[in-house]
């Protein structure tokens, strides 16, 4: 298949965020990031989720604007041209992005965001957004990590083993972020996920 796209997502120069504050929570595929971060807003819905824009094809369950806003190819690749995308990345076969407007409007009310996407992604908002808050969600172990791949059971063989590959780089990049986070005990997890956001976003989580 041709690419359609061509470019990496673009680095924009560094901007302030004058009023809320971003968080970034990045993590291999299989961590438990999605679970955390759903267990997180039903405890905090005052915290606002960025929902993405991907190619992938949506898994049983999943809705148009929950998870993820679903779209083509050429409709993400215009969306890139019309700088429409924050930050977006290839992960795994398809693309993923954060919709600015809708981000950048939350954070000027004043409100907490948080972003969940992958390493890529938060190397551009690192460069975007220095002052963002930036968590590694890390493994107890790659067994482990696979182990839960296989036991979601949403995705094939190929899917899981293309999402393997790819932790192995991102797991040597977690010094990268301003903390890591093991996802062993998921209370545990939660619990240091919750402080770090709330001790970062003070008055902009209320
Ligand atoms: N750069 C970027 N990555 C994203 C975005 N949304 C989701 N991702 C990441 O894309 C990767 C694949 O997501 P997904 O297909 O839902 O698989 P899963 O993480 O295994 O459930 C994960 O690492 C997500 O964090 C986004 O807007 N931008
Ligand atoms: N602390 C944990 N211990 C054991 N299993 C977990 C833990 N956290 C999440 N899981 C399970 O791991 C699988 C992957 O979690 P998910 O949230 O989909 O990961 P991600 O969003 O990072 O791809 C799910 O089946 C989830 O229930």
């Amino acid at each position: 298949m041709t690419p359609v796209l061509s470019l990496q997502g673009s680095a924009t120069p560094p901007n302030c965020l004058p009023e809320g504050k971003l968080i970034v929570l990045t993590g291999p595929s299989g961590v438990g990031k999605g679970t955390l971060v759903r267990a997180l807003l039903e405890r905090h819905p005052e915290l606002y989720f960025s929902v993405s824009v991907t190619t992938r094809a949506p898994r049983p369950g999943e809705i148009h604007g929950k998870q993820y806003y679903f779209v083509s190819r050429s409709e993400f690749q215009q969306m890139i041209e019309q700088n429409k995308l924050l930050e977006w990345a290839e992960f795994a076969g398809n693309y993923y992005g954060t919709p600015r407007d809708t981000v950048l409007e939350q954070i000027s009310k004043g409100k907490c965001v948080l972003l969940e996407i992958e390493l890529e992604g938060a190397r551009q908002i690192c460069q975007s957004y220095p002052e963002a808050k930036r968590i590694f969600i890390m493994p107890p172990s790659l067994a482990e990590l696979e182990h839960r791949l296989r036991g979601r059971g949403q995705d094939s063989p190929d899917a899981i083993a293309r999402r393997l590959q790819r932790a192995k780089d991102e797991i040597s990049a977690a010094d990268e972020f301003d903390i890591q986070i093991v996802n062993d005990d998921f209370e545990t997890a939660l619990d240091a996920i919750t402080s770090t956001v709330f001790s970062f976003c003070g008055n902009a989580s209320k």
